[in-house]
């Protein structure tokens, strides 16, 4: 068996056309959303993804602010960024790109943040809500999965799904949209701690790679016909991106993202819905 590709690119330039539209219907009402972002630091890596979301937001016809701080910046110059973006009507939703550098309180930096204009669902209301069900911008990457699962007539109703990694932007929160009753599959949560893991792996319908772990997930750890997201990013000597899945997965899954140009096309993607949505609820609210 060879595996079909859960094409990223492909779906995520899907989702931007549908997005032009309903930008275009914000501005004849007079809104133009407008996409902030933080970027703290001078890593190649975030600065490619913050450049990339620009991009993003050019392409749909949504506004972009960007702002900038040197590794060396205080929790305070931060924070002072994040009251700057709260204040500003022209930014309806704005993103702290992660990881802030070492010393930096990550969690008191978003929380500091407007909830009405948290663009990455990443802050603690929006978690929040997802834990309750309640409506509300949802964590680009887990919400990017869902979708190319979900456009790909991938079946989650009643999967069982084995995520590895429990990281704040994946792994955490990935189980609470693929409980939720309109998914309905069933999740194990995998980490370090996990004692077995290629029996846990031998389980799953659908697997999450997301631990950063080069080659981790093995073609004899893979249920033939399973679904598999490669979310994990190492880079090797050349700098040449690894994923968490080994490259012979192919001859085995049903179904598998590559990497890149699977899961990281779409966090972008479902980056700019959060923003069209976060502006659509603002011009709702304002009427
Ligand atoms: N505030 C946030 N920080 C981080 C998030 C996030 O969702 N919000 N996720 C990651 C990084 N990330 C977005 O910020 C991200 C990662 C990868 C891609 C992507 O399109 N990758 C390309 C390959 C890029 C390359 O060659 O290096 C792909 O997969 O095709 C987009 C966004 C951590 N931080």
């Amino acid at each position: 068996m060879t595996a079909q590709i859960l094409d990223g690119k492909a779906t995520a330039a899907a989702i931007k056309s549908e997005l032009t539209e309903r930008v275009t219907a914000l501005k004849a009402q007079g809104v133009t959303p407008g996409l902030g972002t933080i970027l703290v630091g001078d890593d190649p890596g975030s600065r490619w993804y913050v450049n990339g979301k620009h991009r993003d937001c050019a392409e749909v016809g949504i506004a972009s602010i960007q702002r900038e701080l040197p590794a060396t910046a205080t929790q305070e110059e931060i924070e002072a960024v994040v009251r700057e973006l709260n204040d500003d009507p022209a930014c309806t939703g704005y993103i702290v790109q992660l990881p802030l550098p070492k010393g930096i309180d990550t969690n008191r930096v978003l929380e500091l943040m407007d909830p009405a204009k948290d663009a990455d669902g990443l802050h603690p209301m929006s978690l929040g809500r997802l834990v309750l069900n309640q409506t509300g911008p949802l964590p680009c990457t887990p919400n990017g999965i869902v979708e190319l699962l979900r456009r790909h007539g991938v079946e989650i109703n009643g999967a069982h799904v084995v995520v590895v990694g429990r990281g704040i932007t994946v792994g955490r929160s990935i189980g609470l949209l693929l409980t939720r009753r309109s998914e309905n599959a069933t999740v194990t949560l995998c980490h370090t701690g996990t004692r077995d893991l290629p029996a846990q792996l031998r389980q799953a319908d659908i697997i999450v790679a997301a631990a950063g772990v080069p080659h981790l997930v093995k073609p004899e750890d893979v249920k033939p016909g399973a679904a598999v997201l490669d979310v994990g990013v190492s880079r090797d000597e050349n700098g040449k991106i690894v994923g968490d899945v080994h490259p012979g997965v192919r001859e085995v899954a049903g179904w598998l993202s590559p990497n890149p140009g699977g899961v990281g096309p779409m966090t972008r993607a479902l980056l700019v819905q959060n923003v069209v949505e976060a502006a659509e609820r603002a011009a709702a609210a304002a009427r």
